[in-house]
């Protein structure tokens, strides 16, 4: 693998929340073009190391690299506007407003950070075009007319991705996109999150669905305890005796609340 197949790189990222370290030391690269797993139990880390890449929050060590470039020390909209999307797992439509022009809003968000010059921008046609193409991408075309409001879940999600790609992004973000939805619903979603891949865009995905994680990763991340605990194809990884009691001792902490440890880090 070469240094310039890495779309991200991070390095010893170390995060902590007044006394607790969340995500303790974690370095790994998602290669560009790649559908990454990152995975663990609850509280493992996963989402607090996606939002150390975004810059929500910051790191008390470490770099993230995106593109050759440092990025550690930008704020979010400037790491957007280098390349990443954050699809968040709540989803939290403009309820007002049709699910097209909420795609278009992102969409115009990309031009400018005011919502307000964004709600002006949007009323070009390039970014309602946009946006429906997007919608198109995620498979909900067809509701680009109808409100957010009265809408499933698992439409809400779709929409919530369209809006990430309206943003034209590298690297996308989804942060347990799968979560609330039927197996049915998640194994169609996940279809498309892997159709999206095959498109061009790199993806990390925090999911805690395993069977569609396994399904349509070609690489896993493992955290646990704030620490990565393994990495590599997702059989390989899924069959680590100290994967799977991090999730069993996950399983028996939430019934006896009793800690429990797991093996070293691998590469
Ligand atoms: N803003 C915060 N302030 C204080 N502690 C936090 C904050 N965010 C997360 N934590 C703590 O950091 C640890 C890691 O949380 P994080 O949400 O990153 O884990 P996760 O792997 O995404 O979990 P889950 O799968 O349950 O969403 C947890 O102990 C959590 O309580």
């Amino acid at each position: 693998m070469t240094q310039d197949t890495h779309l991200l790189e991070v390095s010893g990222v170390t995060v902590q929340f007044g006394g607790l370290v969340a995500v303790d030391n974690v370095s790994f690269n998602v290669q560009r073009g790649e559908l990454l797993g990152l995975i663990g139990p609850n509280g493992a880390g996963k989402t607090t190391a996606m939002r150390s890449i975004t810059g929500v929050v910051k790191p008390v060590a470490g770099r993230v690299v995106l593109n050759g470039k440092d990025i550690s020390n930008l704020p979010v909209h400037q790491r957007i506007r280098k390349g990443l999307s954050l699809s968040q797992q709540l989803v939290r439509p403009f309820r007002e407003i049709s699910i097209l022009d909420n795609v278009a809003l992102a969409a115009g968000s990309r031009y400018t950070q005011s919502p307000l010059k964004a709600l002006l921008h949007v009323s070009a046609q390039a970014e309602r075009t946009r946006a429906r193409d997007m919608l198109e991408r995620v498979g909900i075309a067809h509701l680009a007319d109808q409100m957010p409001g009265i809408q499933p879940l698992g439409v809400l999600k779709r929409m919530e991705m369209a809006r990430a790609l309206a943003l034209d992004p590298e690297l996308l973000l989804l942060d347990e996109p799968l979560a609330g939805l039927n197996s049915k619903e998640a194994q169609t979603l996940a279809d498309t999150i892997a159709d999206v891949n095959r498109q061009g865009v790199t993806i990390i995905l925090i999911e805690h669905n395993l069977s569609e994680v396994m399904r349509i990763c070609q690489r896993l991340v493992v955290l646990d305890n704030g620490r990565k605990i393994a990495s590599g194809a997702p059989r390989d990884v899924m069959a680590q005796p100290n994967v799977r009691a991090a999730y069993l001792g996950a399983e028996s902490t939430e019934a006896s609340n009793t800690a429990t440890e797991t093996g070293d880090a691998h590469a």
